[in-house]
């Protein structure tokens, strides 16, 4: 069963967790008890397929879903036509401690694709499950990665429309282009003049705000969620923990309940919040790196346990973690605190009104022999490309850099010799101007053609290309609307002719 992180609902299945997105009085559903599984089970993961670990992982958290039905998701979004590589997520080694986990070899080049191929199939079945014959109006803030991804995922869904928001001038060019020329006869993509903390929390208000869900009902229509609010987003984020982990001990880099360390670079604190779930069920983890870039709430709060959002927003080159409200660090604290929902109301509610929140010393002793913090510069991050594309061949966008930098430093501190695995959380060529700066080492590119430079950072690395960047500068501009981030509920009524 599913609950809130604040108190304030129902116990509910899974499908109907699903569907709802979030809790529309505020707070997000977690499982009421995590899994566990037994070491024997993670054991004979090592022989298993991304395929068959998916299915193991979704069917113990989405147990109101038939097996044929988690079989026929699993299997229609893990594949090839879908993903390029036949491995899902390969993991690539670069030295002999540290393991680079690929996350980006789905259709939209970043990691919101391993749980976006799958979640309109999950909510698909969630509607049919539910009884509720809406049609799904799903908005979606992103800082870049998740837009894309959910319009690619969504993209001519029966019954569902899509509408995406994303910070004008906040994202990378390509990211701007992979959304602003998306086809689909559901899809609709805005751009705000705010940040993406502007986007998420309008996007949220839009599921408190009782009046407009009444008039939506009226047209049988109903809210969901594509992103990591919805824990339709975040269950199959747990699957690629369990694949590392297994190729690990594959080949022979770990021995059977050997711990491992995780690096995440996060914004939203739904990625790494995925690789803790895996460890609460069972996965050995000695350490989670949590990497911030400049804008490092997440690092400081996880360091004093004060979260503060009364604070400088830094656009800075890795755009995708541009975020000072990290939604999904509520839940980790519900799991942390015991699930005490009054303590991650009266913290939330503090957050809301005042722009920030401490926690008590003993929530936060919970997660300090866990959980390690740090943020890379944009600077570092760019040096940081550079070392590592000059001393191993790897070509490093810039929020796996923030990771990889935040790693090495606390390898300098600690000397911590544990093999350690670091999320690539998207493919170098989203990000070029940043990629060509770090490489070439001086801006001139920042005024050349966002393309010009990917032929020429392809024709210095000999990187391959994905596929969804290949001709991504010849598709038209579908979407031109850009709102001020007040209009956001009005662009919404509009778009659905409420
Ligand atoms: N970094 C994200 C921000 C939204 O995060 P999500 O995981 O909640 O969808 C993005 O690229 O949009």
């Amino acid at each position: 069963m599913y609950i809130s992180t604040r108190g304030n609902y129902a116990k509910i299945r899974s499908a109907e967790a699903i569907r709802l997105g979030m809790v529309p009085e505020g707070g997000l559903f977690v499982p009421e008890a995590v899994p566990a599984l037994d070491r024997a089970e993670i054991n004979r993961m090592a022989g298993q397929s991304y395929q068959q670990i998916a299915q193991t992982i979704l069917k113990i958290f989405l147990d109101d879903f038939t097996s044929e039905e988690i079989d026929d998701v699993v299997s229609k979004s893990y594949q090839i036509n879908n993903f390029d590589h036949p491995d899902i997520a390969p993991l690539v080694q670069i030295d002999s401690r540290t393991f680079i986990l690929e996350l980006w070899h789905g259709p939209t080049g970043a990691f919101k694709d391993m749980a976006l191929q799958i979640m309109p199939r999950l909510l698909s079945h969630a509607v049919q499950k539910t009884g509720a014959g809406q049609e799904i109006i799903i908005p979606v803030a992103t800082s870049g990665d998740t837009g894309k991804a959910a319009l690619e995922g969504f993209r001519d869904v029966p019954g569902v429309k899509i509408i995406v928001f994303f910070p004008f001038g906040g994202v990378s060019r390509v990211q701007e282009l992979q959304m602003i020329t998306a086809a689909g006869n559901n899809v609709h993509v805005v751009a705000v003049k705010g940040n993406f903390d502007d986007c998420q929390t309008a996007v949220k208000e839009l599921f408190a705000d009782s009046r407009l869900n009444q008039v939506l009902a009226e047209h049988n229509m109903a809210f969901s969620s594509a992103n990591s609010i919805n824990w339709g987003r975040l269950v199959p984020q747990i699957i690629y923990y369990f694949w590392a982990y297994a190729q690990m001990q594959k080949k022979g880099e770990i021995l059977p309940g050997e711990k491992i360390n995780v690096v995440v670079p996060t914004g939203n604190f739904g990625n790494i919040l995925a690789g803790f779930y895996a460890h609460l069920m069972g996965l050995p983890v000695h350490k989670f790196i949590c990497a911030s870039n400049e804008n490092k709430v997440l690092t400081d709060v996880i360091r004093t346990g004060i979260y503060d959002r009364r604070r400088e927003f830094f656009k800075t080159n890795s755009p995708s973690m541009d975020i000072l409200i990290s939604s999904n660090f509520e839940r980790f604290l519900f799991e942390v605190n015991g699930h005490d929902g009054d303590k991650i109301t009266k913290w939330f509610h503090q957050l809301h009104q005042e722009g920030y929140f401490q926690v008590d010393d003993h929530t936060k002793e919970k997660w300090q022999s866990l959980f390690i913090s740090d943020y890379a510069t944009g600077k570092e991050t760019l040096a940081q490309i550079k070392e590592t594309f000059e001393k191993t061949g790897y070509l490093l966008d810039p929020h796996t850099a923030v990771g990889l930098n935040v790693y090495e430093k606390y390898y300098r501190k600690t000397g911590d010799n544990t093999k350690t695995v670091i999320d690539a959380t998207a493919n170098p060529y989203k990000f070029n101007h940043a990629v060509w700066e770090a490489l070439a080492g001086s801006r001139h590119g920042q005024d050349k053609d966002e393309f010009l430079i990917l032929d020429e950072l392809h024709r210095m690395t000999g990187f391959p290309i994905h596929r969804a960047l290949k001709d991504l500068n010849k598709r038209m501009i579908l979407h031109d609307t850009i709102v001020e981030k007040e209009e956001l509920k009005e662009t919404v009524k509009r778009i659905l002719a409420l």
